[in-house]
Order: structure tokens, then C-alpha cells, then sequence
């Protein structure tokens, strides 16, 4: 199975990938939208991309791209984010990683690294490779990117030892199932006003379905327009998810829904 996820190797999406399947032919994008791309025009079977950090929430490249390309969310993957600081030596002038892995560390730089400058790069695992080429650069990111060559400074540096990230395992449009505790939609209703959100929640209220996530994206068409990403425990197979989904289609008629699929929850470590 060709499975492409953020790279270069050592992302913690990559950690995330070698776990939706062991014999995974693994390859790597530098962009969200790159790897959902792969996966909407065939040239993957699988892609991981980051979603939600509990420490800083929604990873808004992935929310975006899942609104733009035709793919299915075929499972969820939970797992610990655990950061370390890996450098040459202990001078450390820049410290290099992704914007989230920065925000995630952000009351541990500001205690012991106030002077540092901060460098968002494409992946934790591109800070690492920096830190390995430019002396004076420091990398966050898992500690076994440490090698023979960079020194672990410090471990568990993220701001809260809970810190825990979600993942979604994207398809093709064709692979979308029914079956699973959880499903996600992305909802654009093209309407504005005073009680919209409020009806595209009620339905499921109404039906006892628990909602595990409501965020709102610019919709890109003009300011204050939205596209609603939902996350609910419950199955496409239930009756009441697709009675839900009926109100809501009503309710959008003036623009889309799009049903990204019913999936299992995996956590890894
Ligand atoms: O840079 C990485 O290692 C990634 O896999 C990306 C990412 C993210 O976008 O949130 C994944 C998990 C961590 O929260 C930090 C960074």
C-alpha cells in the first residue's frame, strides 16, 4: 500500500503512517495540500495528515485542503506528542520546527531560550535536518531523530505533558464506508443568517448524537462566509445520522455537503 505523509522521515505524521499499516510503502510530501492532492488524483492509497493538537488546536492547512479535494477519512489516529530539542552543541541561536511544534513548546522557549530566534519550517523533522546541517540551529522534534550527530538538549519540552495529536488516514472519494463510531462532514450551507449554525447543530442534538467537533473556516467567497467542519460519534450506517444529514442537506441546499466517511478511532504511541 503507498502511503505518502508529511516529510522528510521522522515527522510525527510519518510516526502516525508506519502505524496505518506495517508493510506501508511510505512517501513523503512537504505540504498537507500536496499529500491530500496525491490521494484525491490516484497517485496514493493512503495519506496522513495532521488535524487537531490538544495543546493548539486545529491544524487549518488540513481542514482546508479536505474542503477543496474529493477524498474519504478511513480512520483516526491519536498519539502522543512528545518533543525534544536536538542540536550540535548547546549554543543555540535558532530554534528551527513546525509553526505547531514552536507554539507547542511555546512557555519552555520563552523560559529557557528567550533570545532565540524562532523559525517555522515545513515539518518538525526539516528543523532537525537544519540543526543537523547549520551549528547553532536547534531542532524540536521526536528524540529518536537525534542520530549519532545531534545532542538531545532537553526532552519533553511541549507545555503540557498531555500534548496529543489527531490524525485522519485520507482515501479516494471510492473508499468512503458507512461503518465506524465516528464520521466527519464539511458543510458549506452559502447562507448567512441569524440562526444558521444553531440549525446545522440541532439536528444532531435533536437525535442524541454527540458532536466531538465544530470548527468554522473561511470560506474564501467574502469576509464573514463560512464552510463548518463537523465530527460527531456516530456512524453513517445509523438511521439517525443519515435523518440528521438529511436536515442538513436541506439546509445547505444553496451550497454543499460533503460526506467525508465513518471511521474507528486507533491510538498509538
Ligand atoms: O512536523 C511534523 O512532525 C508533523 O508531522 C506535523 C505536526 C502538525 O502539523 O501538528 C504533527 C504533529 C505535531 O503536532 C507537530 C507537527
Amino acid at each position: 500500500m503507498k502511503v505518502v505523509t508529511l516529510g522528510p522521515s521522522g515527522t510525527y505524521s510519518h510516526r502516525a503512517a508506519t502505524a496505518v499499516s506495517e508493510d506501508a510503502d511510505v512517501g513523503f510530501r512537504e505540504s498537507v495540500h500536496a499529500i491530500v492532492s496525491a490521494v484525491a488524483d490516484g497517485d496514493a492509497d493512503r495519506g496522513v495528515v495532521p488535524i487537531e493538537n490538544s495543546i493548539e488546536g486545529s491544524v487549518t492547512e488540513s481542514l482546508d485542503a479536505l474542503a477543496e479535494r474529493e477524498v474519504a477519512v478511513v480512520q483516526e489516529v491519536v498519539t502522543p506528542i512528545r518533543h525534544a530539542l536536538l542540536a550540535q552543541t548547546e549554543t543555540v541561536e535558532t530554534v528551527a520546527s513546525h509553526s505547531q511544534a514552536l507554539a507547542q513548546c511555546r512557555s519552555y522557549l520563552d523560559e529557557n531560550y528567550p533570545d532565540a530566534e524562532r523559525q517555522a519550517v515545513a515539518s518538525t523533522a526539516r528543523g532537525v535536518e537544519l540543526a543537523r546541517e547549520t551549528a547553532g540551529v536547534a531542532g524540536i522534534g521526536h528524540p529518536d531523530n537525534a542520530g549519532d550527530d545531534l545532542t538531545v538538549l532537553a526532552e519533553d519540552i511541549q507545555d503540557r505533558n498531555s500534548n496529543a495529536t489527531r490524525f485522519f488516514v485520507v482515501a479516494g472519494a471510492d473508499e468512503r464506508s458507512d461503518a465506524g463510531g465516528k464520521s466527519t462532514f464539511v458543510v458549506y450551507p452559502d447562507a448567512n443568517y441569524p440562526g444558521l449554525l444553531l440549525d446545522l447543530l440541532e439536528p444532531f442534538a435533536d437525535r442524541d448524537i454527540n458532536l466531538s467537533r465544530v470548527e468554522s473556516r473561511p470560506s474564501g467567497e467574502r469576509l464573514g462566509d463560512y464552510v463548518f467542519h463537523l465530527d460527531v460519534a456516530a456512524g453513517l450506517y445509523e438511521q439517525r445520522t443519515r435523518d440528521a444529514l438529511a436536515e442538513i442537506d436541506a439546509i445547505a441546499e444553496d451550497g454543499w455537503v460533503r460526506r467525508l466517511g465513518s471511521y474507528d478511532v486507533r491510538h498509538v504511541v
